[in-house]
């Protein structure tokens, strides 16, 4: 399927994978709507994909919040042509074990990748069924199925994340939905993964010393095909990196 003139909202596209999916969508010809918490850093980003030639509009907050979601979805609907939705944005706070992390760090890891999925769709399902279709993809992760010390409260909303997604294809077929399991990328989040206290440094050193990152642009591009490439064989499961 071609991406061209499609408008597109996607979370957490100030840095990392987002910001390459965002360009990489917009090389792809997407108009795009794009979120993240830095207004600065997201502004920046609208402006290297509007250089590329397709509309792009920042829409900085919190996704978690009620009102993000629905700027977001507004935003898509004044651009037209609204096609779907990733949701991208996520919080790992690697280190404490689960009682050592404060409540603010669990709310905030459980609000950016969980409940911040929850409002994208409560605002985006709406429209995309009345267009009579649409994507949604939820930016995943094997920290779903895997326990690891220092990560406690990541994974379970990582695996919260996921049910969600297997939860909307389930309810509505009419909109493919799928989960993208990136790999193991060089971005901020590993950064923070090798200078976290604990062990879990040691791992996240480990990806990189033995080379294992990929660049968010292999991850982004691998997305991006997926998406041209008939998503809906993905509705319901889990799409991986190296799918494409
Ligand atoms: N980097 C990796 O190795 C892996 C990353 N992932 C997932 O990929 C996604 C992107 O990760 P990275 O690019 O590595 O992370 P990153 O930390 O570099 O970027 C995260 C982005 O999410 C945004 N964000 C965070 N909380 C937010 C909130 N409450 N509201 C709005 N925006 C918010 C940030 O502003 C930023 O744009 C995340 O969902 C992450 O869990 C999954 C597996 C591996
Ligand atoms: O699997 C991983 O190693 C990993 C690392 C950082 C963030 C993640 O989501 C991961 O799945």
């Amino acid at each position: 399927m071609s991406l061209k003139q499609q408008t597109w909202i996607l979370t957490g596209a100030s840095r990392g994978i987002g910001r390459a999916v965002a360009l990489e969508l917009a090389h792809a010809g997407a108009n795009l709507v794009l979120g993240a918490r830095n207004p600065q850093a997201l502004e920046a980003v609208a402006q290297e994909c509007r250089a590329l030639g397709v509309q792009a509009k920042s829409v900085a907050g919190d996704a978690a919040l009620d009102q993000t979601a629905q700027f977001l979805v507004k935003a898509a609907k004044v651009i037209g042509n609204f096609a779907g939705f990733i949701h991208n944005a996520g919080v790992l706070h690697p280190g404490p074990t689960l009682w050592e992390l404060s409540e603010a760090q669990f709310d905030e890891v459980f609000g950016a990748n969980v409940k911040a999925a929850f409002q994208l769709a409560r605002y985006a399902y709406p429209n995309l069924i009345r267009r009579g279709g649409g994507v949604a993809v939820f930016v995943g992760s094997g920290a779903a199925k895997r326990n690891v010390a220092g990560w406690g409260a990541y994974g379970a909303a990582k695996a919260a994340e996921h049910y969600l997604a297997a939860q909307l294809a389930l309810e509505e077929p009419r909109i493919t939905c799928f989960v993208y399991s990136p790999g193991p990328v060089d971005t901020d989040m590993q950064r923070q993964g090798r200078e976290a206290p604990g062990p879990i440094a040691t791992m996240f050193q480990g990806f990189k010393e033995q080379g294992h990152l990929l660049s968010p642009e292999q991850s982004a591009r691998a997305l991006v095909r997926l998406l041209q490439t008939d998503p809906h064989r993905f509705h319901g499961k889990i799409a991986t990196y190296n799918d494409a």
